[in-house]
């Protein structure tokens, strides 16, 4: 069987990958799958920087093709807030209920109307003795005042799609794959680049 690798070790975001590669029938690894694999230090201060930096990092350390995933969330009313520090945005300890807490308490004065946000993805994707190729996505939505639904993960409860009048944890999987920011980077990528070009077999 052929592997695409996603240097990645959140979970929310391989269930992600999973399910948006499914219809290609390979096998999605993440770092976890990988024994002893480096936490990449996210030194960068974009999204789209620290997802070339952990995909040529591990792409160069194993000798294959590799996609990372940069993401946040960007709140307005915060200029822009918690963005790249969307994980650690309660500290290192990175727990996602802290982060919401922390977001909820700051947005606790702001009005309905200013509460407008986005979540934020890069993916990059880097193979051995070729050009990194990168590319973004974006979705739209507004900061709830409480916590709704218990699908997805990270902030998606405290996240509202307007166009669907749910939060993001409300949505099925197949529903929020059509439309987050990750999708829609990913959609762009898959027409960037040939199939064949993710793939690798163990030696
Ligand atoms: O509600 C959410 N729905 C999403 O779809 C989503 N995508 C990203 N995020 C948040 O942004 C951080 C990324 O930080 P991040 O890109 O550094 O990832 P990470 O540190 O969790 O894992 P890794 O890929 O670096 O190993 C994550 O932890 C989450 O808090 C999301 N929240
Ligand atoms: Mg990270």
């Amino acid at each position: 069987m052929m592997k695409i690798l996603i240097a990645t070790k959140n979970e929310g975001k391989v269930k992600e990958f999973q399910s948006m590669f499914e219809d290609l029938g390979h096998e999605i690894l993440s770092l976890t799958d990988i024994e002893g694999s480096p936490d990449v230090e996210e030194t960068g201060t974009t999204f789209e920087e620290n997802a070339i930096l952990k995909a040529e990092t591990i792409s160069q350390q194993m000798n294959i093709p590799v996609i990372a995933d940069d993401s946040g969330l960007e709140i307005d009313a915060l200029e822009g807030k918690p963005g790249v520090y969307s994980a650690r945005y309660a500290g290192l300890q990175k727990s996602d209920e802290d982060n919401m807490s922390k977001v909820l308490a700051e947005l606790q004065n702001v009005p309905d109307t200013q509460r407008s946000a986005r979540f934020v993805c890069a993916l990059a994707f880097a193979m051995p003795n070729k050009k990194t190729i990168v590319v973004n996505g974006e979705c739209e939505g507004k900061i709830l005042r409480e916590k709704r639904g218990s699908k997805g993960f990270g902030y998606d409860p405290i996240f509202y799609v307007p166009h669907l009048n749910r939060s993001m944890a409300e949505l099925a999987k197949e529903e929020k794959n059509k439309i987050s920011h990750r999708a829609v980077a990913l959609k762009k990528l898959k027409n960037l680049i040939n199939e064949e070009d993710l793939l690798w077999e163990k030696p």
